[in-house]
């Protein structure tokens, strides 16, 4: 069920795969983005220790990061106080940049800040955060980020009670007319993109599932078509 946006911005209308770095080898980078080429946007995790019991890395790894690769970065904050250092993200050329909603104290004006620097803006949803609570948050947004794991770590398995989230977040897109990509992330495989994709989402980040894998520009290409498949079967 790709969208209209999710079209203009992949030109192809395909489902959109971000593999996401956390499950790569830190040392190896640049390399393990050259290893994913063809995927849509590539996902950062950045953990501060605070919002989640994990750290991983920040501005100057991103900045080093768009360098080292064509891929768009897809940064996905998981961090306190998002309002102060969700913005340079955008600034250093981030094609989106997410963060959560239970951190920010004024999501609205973080997403207009983030916009105001040239990159898209994510909004992020725990899996026990209420989708209709925030629902009047989503004009200002571009993407909707639908965890399907706990953040904080990759290896985890996809929540099933989340795919009605994501249905949710489907329909509240359709019936708004909104321009918002609906994004899910964790617990990513083979198996679970195809109820994640029949949902409607319309982009999927992956670590395990493609960096895991033999080939992970394989894993993607796989990972698009299953998603493509179970799409159109709905
Ligand atoms: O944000 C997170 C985890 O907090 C994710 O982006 C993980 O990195 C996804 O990894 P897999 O669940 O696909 O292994
Ligand atoms: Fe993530």
């Amino acid at each position: 069920m790709t969208t209209q946006y999710a079209k203009a911005l992949t030109g192809t209308g395909a489902p959109m795969i971000a593999p996401s770095i956390l499950s790569a080898d830190f040392a190896r980078l640049a390399d393990e983005a050259a290893a994913v080429a063809g995927s849509d946007w590539l996902h950062v995790d950045v953990m501060d220790n605070h919002f989640v019991p994990n750290l991983t890395l920040g501005v100057p790894v991103v900045q080093s990061l768009i360098k080292a690769t064509d891929i768009p970065l897809d940064c996905h904050l998981m961090i306190d106080d998002p309002d102060r250092w969700a913005p340079p993200y955008a600034e250093l050329g981030a094609r989106n940049v997410t963060f959560h909603v239970e951190a920010a104290a004024d999501p609205r004006q973080t997403a207009r800040a983030i916009k105001s620097a040239g990159a898209l803006a994510g909004l992020a949803l725990k899996p026990d955060t209420s989708l209709a609570d925030h629902l009047d948050l989503l004009t200002e947004f571009d993407t909707l980020l639908v965890m399907t794991v706990e953040p904080g770590f990759g290896g985890q398995a996809f929540i099933d009670a989340m795919v009605d989230k994501i249905a949710a977040a489907r329909r509240a897109v359709d019936s708004g007319h909104l321009r918002l990509l609906v994004e899910v992330d964790g617990g990513v495989n083979a198996e679970t993109i195809e109820r994640a994709a029949a949902a409607g989402a319309d982009c999927f980040v992956a670590g395990s599932a493609v960096y895991g894998a033999d080939d992970p520009a394989d894993a993607v290409r796989r990972l698009r078509e299953s998603a493509r498949r179970a799409a159109v079967t709905v």
